[in-house]
């Protein structure tokens, strides 16, 4: 017999499969079973916690009709529901915004989450390829808080590590229709959270009137001129930016131009602004009301360019005595702050067949725009036709209000790159909706949308008329009202 070694025939036996746990000592083994229930019924609260947090009007009328049921029977339950009906529909008639507030909207969220939000969330992530997977895990944006202003719902997401806000900017539209809504935006909260905003109406349907004249307190920060979407003002920063309107003709600038002026209005009559205007359509839009201007230009020709030439100048006067004196124009200047309207700025700068008066008028415009922010000018440039040549001008306006257009590559030359993406399509306004825009302000990331007032004819008349009456030039002594710049 050799000495060498023989492999044994494999054991063929089925090893039997114990559960871990029966392994446990018999003590251990309750112990176990006792922390799991216990672990069970604390996860079961939490979660129950969480529903009544989410649901909390669905909760309360279940929990309190199911009470009324069992203390008192079926039909004082009916009586108490017909009666909290009752009180509803008082609540609605007196109070309705109180009641769409407190009441409606927040049933409205609580359906649309039930329904909409939670029951189609995971496939549509996953469809959309908004998960991350690694090592045979998947990651999945959490669904937080929902909330629903009747025209939109408002869906704050936590998306999942490694995940730009970008991801879900270039699903936006896949994300609308997966949701059933009309579009989607995505605004960037704070790290890691994003909201969508689903549209599901426009609340800028309908043109909203002018307030009355002179009833508004002037802020050359923040110049009303029109609503937002969430029906706050639309205010207009003057004092220290330089705004460019761009819109196709019809588009509603005239009405972002007017209803500035109406409500500088009051700062105009009193000497504390002053309007200089240059329109080279012959007059067109500023000759409606020129009794709102200090100096205007109605063409685009030699006048015209001197016009800007002297403001420029003013500029750099004002601006070598304000070195080191004052960071900012302020009210205690004595001096008024003055606002260049160019009703096509384009006209000027791109169309003027002349070179020399082009170039001339193109140096006057950069000098107004890039150092008149601190002496107190401001440029209000309009323009029809968002060219190149015209936008180039672009990054000199700090706020930029993009009308209707007719090309989304228009609205990334008007507002920037990457604002269409995050919602921004004012290739999408509607021509019956006149004076819609999308605003971007340097200093803020996400677009605006927003109407502009809608001054008529009878409206400008009545600005005619109270410009025209009490010309006062002098400033006044007690002018809080006007705030003055930190
Ligand atoms: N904010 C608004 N709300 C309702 N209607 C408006 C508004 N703005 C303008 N409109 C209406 O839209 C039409 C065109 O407006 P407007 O002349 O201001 O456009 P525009 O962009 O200035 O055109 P253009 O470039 O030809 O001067 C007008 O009939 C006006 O009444």
């Amino acid at each position: 017999m050799s000495g060498r070694w023989v492999d044994p025939a494999p054991f063929e036996g089925a090893r039997p499969r114990v559960p871990w746990w029966m392994l446990m000592p018999g003590r251990l083994r309750w112990l176990a079973v006792l922390v799991f229930l216990v672990w069970s019924l604390v996860v079961a609260v939490v979660r129950l916690v969480f529903v009544v947090l989410r649901y909390p009007i669905a909760a309360v009328v279940l929990a309190g009709s199911a009470w009324v049921w069992w203390r008192f029977g079926l039909s004082p339950l009916v009586l108490a529901l017909l009666s909290l009906v009752a009180a509803l529909e008082l609540w609605w008639g007196l109070w309705r915004r109180s009641f769409l507030r407190w009441f409606w909207l927040r049933v409205v969220t609580e359906w649309r989450r039930a329904t909409v939000y939670v029951p189609r969330w995971r496939s549509v992530v996953r469809l959309s390829g908004l998960v991350g997977r690694d090592r045979g895990r998947e990651y999945r944006p959490r669904l937080r808080r929902v909330r629903s202003e009747g025209w939109r719902d408002r869906v704050r997401v936590r998306m999942v590590p490694g995940q730009a806000p970008e991801a879900w900017e270039a699903r936006r539209e896949g994300l609308a229709h997966s949701f059933g809504a009309r579009s989607c935006r995505v605004r960037v909260l704070r790290p890691r959270v994003v909201e969508l905003d689903l549209v599901h109406s426009d609340p800028l349907a309908r043109p909203v009137a002018v307030p009355p004249l002179g009833g508004v307190e002037v802020d050359f920060r923040r110049v009303v001129v029109g609503v937002t979407e969430s029906g706050r003002p639309w205010r207009l920063r003057l004092l220290g930016a330089q705004v460019l309107v761009v819109g196709v003709p019809g588009a509603g600038k005239g009405s972002v131009l007017w209803s500035l002026i109406w409500f500088l209005a009051p700062a105009v009559r009193a000497g504390l602004v002053r309007l200089v205007g240059i329109d080279p359509k012959g007059g067109m839009e500023l000759g409606q009301c020129p009794e709102a201007f200090d100096r205007v230009v109605y063409d685009n020709g030699p006048d015209a360019v001197a016009l800007l030439e002297a403001v420029a100048a003013e500029v750099k006067e004002r601006a070598s005595r304000y070195r080191g004196v004052r960071r900012l124009w302020t009210r205690s200047a004595g001096e008024p702050f003055t606002v260049l309207v160019v009703d096509e700025l384009a006209d000027l700068v791109a169309y003027q067949p002349d070179k020399g008066l082009r170039e001339r008028a193109v140096r006057a415009v950069q000098t107004i725009t890039s150092q008149g922010r601190a002496p107190g000018f401001a440029v209000v440039g309009l323009v029809q036709d968002p060219r190149k040549e015209v936008v180039g001008f672009r990054h000199l306006f700090s706020t930029r209000v993009a009308l209707r257009l007719d090309e989304p590559g228009q609205v990334d030359m008007v507002l920037g790159d990457g604002v269409r993406e995050r919602g921004a399509a004012a290739h999408e306004i509607g021509e019956d909706t006149p004076g819609v825009a999308w605003v971007k302000q340097d200093d803020r990331r996400e677009p605006e949308r927003a109407r502009a007032f809608h001054v008529t004819d009878a409206d400008l008349v009545e600005l005619r008329d109270y410009l025209t009456y009490g010309q006062v030039h002098e400033l006044p002594d007690d002018g809080d009202q006007w705030q003055e710049a930190a």
